[in-house]
């Protein structure tokens, strides 16, 4: 052979890629679908296209001026091209074969209503989506965000046909955050210093893991000895559960924070990072879906995390399980005597 040669010799094995280099690839061809482009599905969007997450991130909306004028806007934000993410517009049918699906789409909170009393309106609205999407690509990972977010996630997960593994709601991961910025001011130190999780329901019911609290390895009861005091847990808790209304009064929606949350969770899930935080998925043995801490990776939920409760605890993770139950059961008889919903229930039995 020439030495000069600079030809590759065909019998040579391709170099072996590293981890880095395999998933810079495969960040070259992900996309993220983003269904419902109003104030959160465009949050999402723009904390999407700042940071290097996907290739693509593809928006649907039925109000066509606004898909159009979110994707010129988020399309501005991106001219300096540093992420390399796309926007663009497209049908339910496109969104279906993305990588991740991400569903925004549907009624939001007004002064004063709680997330159970969207159920009716954004069930509907969840069915419509899976059937315009249909069929769904079977390796692609559903991201719940629409609330009642536990009680859709059950639904999808029905509705969708995908593996369990494959559906999750954000549950209580934004309730987490919400906490540890609490405790954090109260113990002045950084929030990601902190470990607490707000388990079950994104919702009323939600309880926090006080027992599994730590700051760095500290348990709480010695890094912030006011936790011994029931009133001072209970503004903690009060101030965390009413954070949504608080910021809804005052402007309309929160946005932000579920932008970073979702975002986030899309970056574990296409870095295959196994990260641990409180989703939403579906708890066979309280047959719901709430939130319990949970490894994600490029196959959704990996697995669960074990965590101990105490007492009080596992008796408030029984009681959120029960009201989410009952909602449930609820929801399947009013899907039942509608025509259009109780059909896609049946095919998903059928099939
Ligand atoms: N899980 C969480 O932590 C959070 C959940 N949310 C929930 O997210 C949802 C969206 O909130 P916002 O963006 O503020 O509401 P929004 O009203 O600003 O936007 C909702 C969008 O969904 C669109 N939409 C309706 N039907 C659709 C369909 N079939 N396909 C595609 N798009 C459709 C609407 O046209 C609208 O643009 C609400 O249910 C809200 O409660 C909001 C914040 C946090
Ligand atoms: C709206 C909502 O669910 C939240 O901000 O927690």
């Amino acid at each position: 052979m020439d030495p000069n040669s600079k030809t590759i010799p065909s019998s040579a094995a391709p170099p072996e890629k590293n981890r880095g280099e395999v998933m810079a690839e495969h960040r070259l061809k992900t996309s993220v679908a983003i269904i419902g482009c109003g104030d959160v599905g465009s949050t999402l969007a723009y904390t999407l296209v700042l940071q290097p997450i996907c290739s693509e991130v593809i928006l649907v909306d039925p109000k066509e001026d606004l898909l159009q004028a979110q994707v010129r806007d988020l399309g501005d934000a991106t001219y300096r091209g540093q992420t390399g993410a796309r926007v663009r517009a497209g049908t339910h049918k496109d969104a279906g074969q993305a990588d991740i699906v991400v569903i925004t789409a549907g009624a939001k909170q007004k002064i004063g209503e709680s997330r159970l009393s969207l159920l009716s309106r954004n069930l509907h609205i969840l069915s419509s989506i899976f059937q315009a999407m249909s069929p769904i690509n079977p390796n692609t990972i559903l991201l719940l965000v629409a609330n009642p977010v536990d009680i859709l996630t059950y639904f999808a997960r029905k509705l969708s046909g995908l593996p369990e593994s494959q559906v999750l709601g954000t549950g209580t991961t934004l309730d987490s955050a919400r906490l540890r910025g609490i405790l954090a001011q109260k113990a002045d130190v950084a929030p990601n210093s902190i470990d607490a999780y707000v388990l079950g329901e994104h919702g009323d019911s939600q309880f926090i893991a006080w027992s599994s609290c730590t700051i760095g390895t500290s348990p709480l009861r010695l890094a912030l000895p006011q936790v011994s005091d029931p009133a001072f847990k209970k503004d903690i808790a009060d101030h965390t559960r009413g954070a949504a209304a608080a910021i809804i009064a005052a402007k309309g929606c929160t946005a932000y924070g579920i932008g970073m949350v979702a975002a986030s969770i899309c970056k574990y899930i296409l870095f295959d990072s196994r990260t641990v935080r409180p989703l939403s998925f579906y708890q066979p043995e309280l047959g719901c879906c709430l939130s319990m801490p949970a490894v994600i990776g490029r196959k959704g939920i990996i697995k669960k995390m074990p965590i101990e409760l105490d007492e009080s605890e596992q008796k408030n993770l029984e009681e959120c399980a029960g009201n989410l139950r009952a909602v449930i059961d609820g929801a399947e008889k009013e899907m039942m005597a509608d025509e259009q919903l109780r059909k896609a229930l049946e095919a998903d039995k059928g099939s």
